[in-house]
């Protein structure tokens, strides 16, 4: 079966090729991606990762089946303002170029590799655009299948794993029985630890880890047990998960209308049901610039210092990115989207 170059159909090839070429670099665009690739940029970035890395031909995956795959799991992206199949793309990219760091040079096995792109790739199909709170506070049937607990997380695993189950599509049916299961094992303990209620304890142990860093002779983090390669596995998707104020920024500020538009639909839904409105979400008292700085003060500042502590130097430029576009929201505290500066 004869598969498109680039993975998916354009009328761009050339200009998809382009930006595709970035496909180790922090600053990717992946909106340029979703414009060129007919709005499949979760598929084109994963395919390009695929290659990039030469996955198919270390685990005997046919390239037709490969996009199979990845073409059905796109489609089960829902249609939401921020939690859609762009941010798939994006955190499988941003997480492509964080296991490239040399201080992790030759640390993960080809089968961790895998799970972790694997994992980005999936990490929030199918989500409907409201928080885990929200789907407790309706009594949703997702809330209901998995009693309160890191319910979207759940979801999203079960969906990407039951699309695996079909021959056509089981991008895995060459591994070992040993193989499966680890990988099984390794999304699932890296797709439920985005759940921002575990954001603490990932934290914590970072730190610990840090603090007793061992190092080979070269600078590379040595890594003995499974908890501790998983640990580190968790915390790079946490960070992928949470990368957009560290994108440059004229990237961060498109995602950051994205999340606001989600946010403010939740809030007009709870509004609707006469629920309280979540924090951020009431579209009518909203100070974008403020909550922005917030979220990186107590969450991502704190987050990548630690990751960037644990990979010096090579996190160091995009903790100056961030930091500098924290300063660039600090400078524009109610200027844009017509709020009357105070
Ligand atoms: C570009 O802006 C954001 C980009 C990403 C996040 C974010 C937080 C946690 N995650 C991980 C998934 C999760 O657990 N969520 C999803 C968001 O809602 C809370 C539960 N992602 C938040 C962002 O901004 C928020 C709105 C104003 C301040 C905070
Ligand atoms: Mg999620
Ligand atoms: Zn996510």
């Amino acid at each position: 079966v004869n598969v498109p170059e680039l993975g998916v159909e354009t009328q761009y090839p050339q200009e998809l090729a382009d930006v595709l070429s970035r496909i180790n670099d922090w600053g990717l665009d992946t909106f340029k991606v979703e414009e060129l690739s007919d709005q499949r940029p979760l598929t084109a970035i994963t395919y390009r990762i695929f290659q990039e890395r030469e996955l198919c031909r270390i685990y005997s995956i046919e390239q037709s089946t490969l996009l199979k795959y990845l073409l059905t799991l796109e489609d089960h992206y829902q249609q939401v303002p921020y939690h859609n199949k762009a941010h798939g793309a994006d955190v499988c990219q941003s997480m492509h170029v964080l296991l490239n760091a040399s201080a992790l040079d030759g640390v993960f096995t080809e089968l961790e590799i895998m799970s972790a792109i694997f994992a980005s790739a999936v990490h929030d199909v199918d989500h409907p655009g409201v928080t885990n709170q929200f789907l407790i506070n309706t009594n949703s049937d997702l809330a209901i299948m998995y009693n309160d607990e890191s319910v979207l997380e759940n979801h999203h695993l079960a969906v990407a794993f039951k699309l695996l189950q079909s021959q056509e599509r089981n991008i895995f049916s060459n591994l070992t029985t040993k193989q499966m299961k680890t990988l099984r094992k390794m999304v699932i303990d890296m797709v439920l630890a985005t759940d921002m209620s575990k954001h603490m304890q990932l934290l914590a142990d970072l730190k610990t880890m840090v603090e007793s860093k061992k190092v080979t002779g070269n600078n590379i983090i040595m890594l003995e047990t499974y908890d501790d390669r998983i640990q580190v596995l968790q915390n790079m998707i946490h960070c992928a998960d949470l990368s957009n104020p560290t994108k440059p920024l004229d990237i961060y500020t498109r995602w950051t209308d994205r999340i606001m538009e989600e946010f403010w639909r939740q809030g007009d839904k709870e509004r609707d049901l006469r629920l309280e409105i979540s924090p951020m979400c009431d579209r009518r008292v909203a100070s974008v610039e403020k909550s922005q700085i917030g979220f990186i003060e107590f969450i991502v500042h704190p987050l990548w210092e630690t990751w960037a502590d644990l990979v010096y130097p090579d996190a160091n430029n995009i903790l100056e990115t961030l930091e500098q576009n924290r300063d660039w929201y600090q400078s524009h505290i109610g200027q844009e989207n017509g709020a009357l500066s105070s």
